[in-house]
C-alpha cells in the first residue's frame, strides 16, 4: 500500500500528467467521481484507475512516479489475479460448474481501482465512495489500516473492520447474473472521518467488453427461469456509469420477468 500512499503525497506536479476528466483516459487521476457535474454528493476522495491486462501494454501508461511504481504495482496485479482466479475457481466447484469455468473472457480484463481520501473536516457531508455494488465479476479490495468502508445489511449500514493485510472480497453484479441471483452482490459505500487520510485499492476482475453474460443454464433451477437476458459486458457498464452504479436500478434493463 507504500506504493499508493506515496503516489497521493506527490507534488502537485509529478501528478499532474495523469490528471484528467476524460472517462476515455485509460490511466487517469481524478476528483470526486466521473460526474461530478450530476452527483448529488460530491465525494471526498481522489482516484486513480488504470488497466492492468495485458499487463507489457498497459504498464506503459502507469504513473512514472514514486520510480518503483511499475514494478510494485506490476507484481501487485499478477498476485492479485492470481488470487482472484483461485477464489472463482473455489465459488465455480461450490455452485457445480467446471473447473475453469470463469477462465478465458469472463475474467481477462482487470482494472486497479486506488481510492484515497483524505481527512475530511465535517464526514457528515459527504463521502468516500456513494453506495453501489461493483459492476465486474469480483474485487479484491485492500482497504488499508483505517475504518471507512460499510456494507448494507438488514436495514443498517455496518462497519467493515480492516484487518492488518487482509483484503475484502466482494462479489460483482456479474457473478450474481451469471449465478442467476445465487451469489449476491453485496451493497457497500465507503465514509471519510476527520482524523486522518485513508488510502485503499480495488482491484477489479472484469470479463472483456464482448464477453456475453448471462445466467449459467446448469444455475436455472427447473422451478426457475433466467432472471437476466444476455447482453455484452460493455452495454452493462455503460448503463451502469449513466446511473452512477445506482444499485435499485443498474440491473434493471437486463432483468427478465417470467
Ligand atoms: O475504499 C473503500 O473502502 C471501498 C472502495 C470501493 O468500494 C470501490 O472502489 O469500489
Ligand atoms: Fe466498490
Amino acid at each position: 500500500m507504500n506504493v499508493f500512499k506515496e503516489f497521493f503525497e506527490l507534488p502537485a506536479e509529478d501528478k499532474v500528467s495523469v490528471y484528467s476528466n476524460n472517462l476515455k483516459r485509460p490511466c487517469r487521476l481524478y476528483t470526486s467521481s466521473s460526474n461530478y457535474d450530476h452527483e448529488n454528493v460530491h465525494l471526498w476522495r481522489d482516484n486513480l484507475r488504470h488497466p492492468c491486462h495485458p499487463l507489457e501494454d498497459c504498464i506503459k501508461i502507469w504513473p512514472q512516479k514514486p520510480t518503483r511504481y511499475r514494478e510494485i504495482v506490476a507484481t501487485y496485479s499478477i498476485e492479485a489475479k492470481k488470487l482472484g482466479l483461485r477464489i472463482l475457481e473455489l465459488l465455480s466447484e461450490g455452485l457445480g460448474l467446471g473447473s475453469g469455468f470463469f477462465g478465458d473472457k469472463l475474467s481477462e480484463s482487470s482494472l486497479l481501482s486506488v481510492n484515497h481520501y483524505p481527512p475530511c473536516p465535517d464526514p457528515s457531508l459527504t463521502l468516500g465512495v456513494s453506495r453501489h455494488c461493483d459492476p465486474n465479476l469480483l474485487t479484491i479490495l485492500h482497504q488499508g489500516d483505517e475504518y471507512g468502508l460499510q456494507g448494507f445489511k438488514d436495514g443498517e449500514w455496518i462497519g467493515v473492520e480492516p484487518l492488518h493485510n487482509a483484503f475484502v472480497v466482494n462479489i460483482g453484479h456479474q457473478l450474481q447474473i451469471i449465478s442467476n441471483n445465487k451469489l449476491k452482490s453485496a451493497e457497500h459505500r465507503a465514509v471519510t472521518n476527520s482524523r486522518v487520510a485513508r488510502t485503499t485499492a480495488a482491484f477489479f476482475i472484469n470479463p472483456s467488453d464482448d464477453c456475453v453474460i448471462e445466467p449459467d443454464k446448469s444455475l436455472i433451477d427447473t422451478n426457475e427461469s433466467p432472471a437476466y437476458r444476455p447482453f455484452q459486458f460493455k452495454e452493462f457498464l455503460l448503463n451502469y456509469s449513466s446511473l452512477m452504479g445506482n444499485p435499485e436500478k443498474c440491473l434493471e434493463p437486463f432483468e427478465l420477468h417470467a
